[in-house]
C-alpha cells in the first residue's frame, strides 16, 4: 500500500476504508475483511459512528500484525473539553481492543479544542496514540491549535472532492505541513455519473470512482472511501496502477463549485 510521510515522520497509507454508516456488526466486519483482502491497511472510524467495537473485532479477526494496520478514530464534540478527552480516548481504545491508535482527530472545531489538544499531546507522550490531528478545522481553528499546543497536527481531515476543494483550509494546513485526508471523496456516490468522469474513465479503462479517487491522490490527498460492498471496495482499492495526465487533472479541477455533502465547518450546530 502506498503511503504518505507525515510531518512526524510516520508513513500513513494513502488509501483507507471509511466506515461511517457501516453498522456495528457484520456489515463493518465484512467490509474491513474485504478491504484487508484487497490490500487496504487503513481504517477510519469515530466514536460517533458507533461501530468501534466491530472495527476492533474485525482487526483482531484479521490476525495481521498490529503495526501493519493504520487505525484512525476521532474524539466527538461532547468530549472535546478539559477533563473528558483523555477518558474518551481510553474508552475508544477499549472498544477497539487495542493499546494505541495510529491517529486520533478532534472531530469538529468546537469550544474546548485547545484544552482537548493539550490532552492529546499528553496521550501522544504516553504512547496511547502515534499521531494527533484535526478534522474540519478551518484557517482560524488551525492557528488556534498551533498557538495553544507544542505539537503541530499531523493531519486535517476535511470534506474534499471535485465539487469542493476548500482551498483556504488546504493552504492553512500546507503552511504547517499538515497532511490532508478527504472525507466523502466520492461525493457520497451521488455524482459519479458526471459525464467528464465517464469520459476520462473510458480512456484509462477505469471507473468514475477510480478516476475521482486518483484525482485526490494525485493532489497529495489521502482518501478514505466508504463502501459495504466487496466489488466496490475492490474497485476503490485499484488506484495505484495508473496516472491521470495533467490535462485530465485540470479538467476535473474545473468542476469545483463549492458544493458540500456534509455540514459546513464555518457554520455548524451540533
Ligand atoms: N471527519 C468527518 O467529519 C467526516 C468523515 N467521514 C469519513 O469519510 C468516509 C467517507 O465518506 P462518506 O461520507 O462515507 O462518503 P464517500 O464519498 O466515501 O461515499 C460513500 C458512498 O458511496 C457509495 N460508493 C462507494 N464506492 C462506490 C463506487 N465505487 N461506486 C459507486 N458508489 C460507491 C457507498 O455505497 P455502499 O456502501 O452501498 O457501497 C456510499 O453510499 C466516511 O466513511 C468516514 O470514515 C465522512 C464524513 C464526515
Ligand atoms: O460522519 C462524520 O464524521 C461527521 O462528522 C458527521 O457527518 C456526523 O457523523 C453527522 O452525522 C453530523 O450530523
Amino acid at each position: 500500500m502506498k503511503t504518505q510521510r507525515l510531518n512526524n515522520g510516520l508513513e500513513m497509507p494513502r488509501l483507507g476504508l471509511g466506515v461511517w454508516q457501516s453498522n456495528n456488526g457484520q456489515e463493518a466486519i465484512y467490509a474491513i475483511h474485504w478491504a484487508f483482502e484487497a490490500g487496504y491497511r487503513h481504517i477510519d472510524t469515530a466514536r460517533i459512528y458507533k461501530n468501534e467495537e466491530a472495527v476492533g473485532k474485525a482487526i483482531k479477526q484479521a490476525e495481521l500484525p498490529r503495526q501493519d494496520v493504520w487505525l484512525t478514530t476521532k474524539i466527538w464534540n461532547d468530549d472535546i473539553r478539559e477533563g473528558r478527552t483523555t477518558a474518551a480516548l481510553e474508552e475508544s481504545l477499549r472498544r477497539l481492543q487495542t493499546d494505541y491508535v495510529d491517529l486520533i482527530l478532534l472531530h469538529w472545531p468546537v469550544d474546548g479544542k485547545a484544552a482537548a489538544w493539550q490532552e492529546l499531546e499528553r496521550a501522544l507522550e504516553q504512547g496511547k496514540v502515534r499521531s494527533i490531528g484535526l478534522s474540519n478545522f478551518m484557517e482560524a481553528d488551525i492557528e488556534e491549535i498551533i498557538a495553544a499546543g507544542n505539537v503541530v497536527p499531523a493531519v486535517n481531515q476535511i470534506e474534499y472532492h471535485p465539487y469542493l476543494v476548500q482551498a483556504e483550509a488546504i493552504a492553512a494546513s500546507d503552511e504547517h505541513d499538515i497532511a490532508i485526508t478527504a472525507w466523502s471523496p466520492l461525493m457520497q456516490g451521488k455524482f459519479l455519473q458526471e459525464p467528464l468522469f465517464a469520459e476520462i474513465a473510458k480512456r484509462y479503462n477505469k471507473t468514475p470512482a477510480q478516476v475521482v479517487l486518483r484525482w485526490c491522490v494525485q493532489n497529495d490527498v489521502i482518501v478514505i472511501p466508504k463502501s459495504v460492498h466487496q466489488s466496490r471496495i475492490n474497485e476503490n482499492g485499484q488506484l495505484f496502477d495508473f496516472e491521470l495526465q495533467e490535462s485530465d487533472m485540470v479538467a476535473i479541477d474545473q468542476l469545483e463549485r463549492g458544493q458540500r455533502f456534509g455540514p459546513d465547518p464555518h457554520n455548524f450546530d451540533f
